[in-house]
């Protein structure tokens, strides 16, 4: 890793613990914006979720960062490194796994992996096979190096791509979609996998477009909606920036209300209970934090003839967040 300090990380000091930052980073295709002057900021060491859906700029930006497409503005680093013109420096220390692996379908894992580890000017071929066989352990694919390539599955495919660049140590691996197409099985083999590699300190940067993927393996996400990055922050900032919520699931909405403003909520009826027994509604109220407990508040309700079939009090879920800053459902796929 070159610890000379750049001018850019003298600019700013926050820099040097970006594995990937970019400022203002836009890439047009004709008339068409596809990745919109985006600042991402992704620390070192974290579990980066780059979420959004189809068509908002994920793998576009993510060839840009790798040095497969020219950014048409702005400007990016990788590993503190700029891309282009330093990207030499930092791509032996990043593996990348996009747009799905491509495998000699008639060689063997093994062979697979040995072929591209024998493409690496620096990979010594002494140490080749320990290499190789390391590699395939760490991604549990140690019992099918001798299978064909054709014969395995998909996700044993994908394990075998991150395999491919893990190669050599890292301290960064960049995923675009690695559970795409994969089983339930698959899925969890890969999202584990991930969690490990993030383990020993490698910087993981995944795109996604499942919000429930993002939760379960990150530590910080960053949202784009049609080019624009949206949000990005650590999932707990990302949820908490979201004033709780107080949620009653009573027949007698109106008294709710009535003893919610005596108590300074501000309350309203939202509409039928999910599972509604007779004339039961819900009402919500923004709870603001230094605000009633939430025993004290059914204590209340109850006090004033309120007859609770149901209380709650939460934060919005980062989905109920995530819909309100692009307008749009996220596939909540598990
Ligand atoms: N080579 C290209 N030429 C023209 N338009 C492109 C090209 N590559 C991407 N686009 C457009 O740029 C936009 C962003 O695409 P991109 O593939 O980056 O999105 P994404 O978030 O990765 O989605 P997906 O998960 O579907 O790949 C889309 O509207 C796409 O059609």
């Amino acid at each position: 890793m070159s610890e000379t300090a750049t001018a850019a990380d003298e600019a700013d000091p926050h820099a040097a613990d970006l594995a990937i930052a970019t400022t203002g980073l836009t890439k047009r295709f004709g008339h068409q914006i596809a990745v919109n002057a985006i600042d991402l900021a992704v620390p070192r060491g974290s579990v980066f979720g780059f979420l959004g859906p189809n068509g908002s700029g994920k793998t576009t930006t993510i060839r840009v960062l790798l040095g497969l497409a020219a950014a048409t503005s702005g400007n990016a680093r990788l590993l503190g490194n700029d891309v282009p013109t330093e990207l030499a420096e930092a791509l032996p220390r990043v593996g990348a796994l996009i747009e799905g692996p491509a495998f000699y379908p008639f060689l063997s894992g093994a062979d697979n992996l040995r072929r591209l580890d024998s493409a690496d000017a620096r990979a010594d071929p002494a140490t080749r096979d320990a290499r190789v066989a390391r590699a395939l352990d760490r991604v549990g694919l140690t019992h099918a190096a001798r299978k064909r390539a054709r014969a395995y599955s998909l996700g044993m495919k994908q394990r075998l791509g991150i395999a491919a660049a893990l190669l050599t140590p890292r301290d960064l691996l960049v995923l675009d979609e690695p559970t795409n197409g994969l089983d339930p099985q698959g899925t969890r083999e890969v999202r584990s996998l991930i969690r490990a590699v993030a383990a020993e300190g490698t910087t993981v940067f995944v795109s996604s477009h499942l919000l429930a993927e993002v939760e379960q393996i990150c530590t910080h996400a960053a949202v784009m909606h049609v080019g624009s990055l949206v949000a990005q922050g650590s999932l707990d900032d990302l949820r908490g920036t979201g004033a709780r919520v107080v949620r009653v699931e009573t027949p007698d909405g109106d008294r709710t209300v009535a003893e919610f403003a005596r108590l300074g909520l501000d309350a309203a009826q939202a509409g039928p209970a999910l599972r509604p027994r007779a004339g039961e509604v819900v009402v919500e109220a923004p709870l603001p934090d230094d605000g009633p407990a939430a025993e004290d508040l059914v204590a209340a309700l109850v006090a004033a003839g309120v007859r609770v079939r149901g209380f709650d009090v939460a934060r919005p879920s980062l989905e109920d967040r995530f819909v309100a800053l692009t307008g749009e459902g996220f596939d909540v796929a598990r």
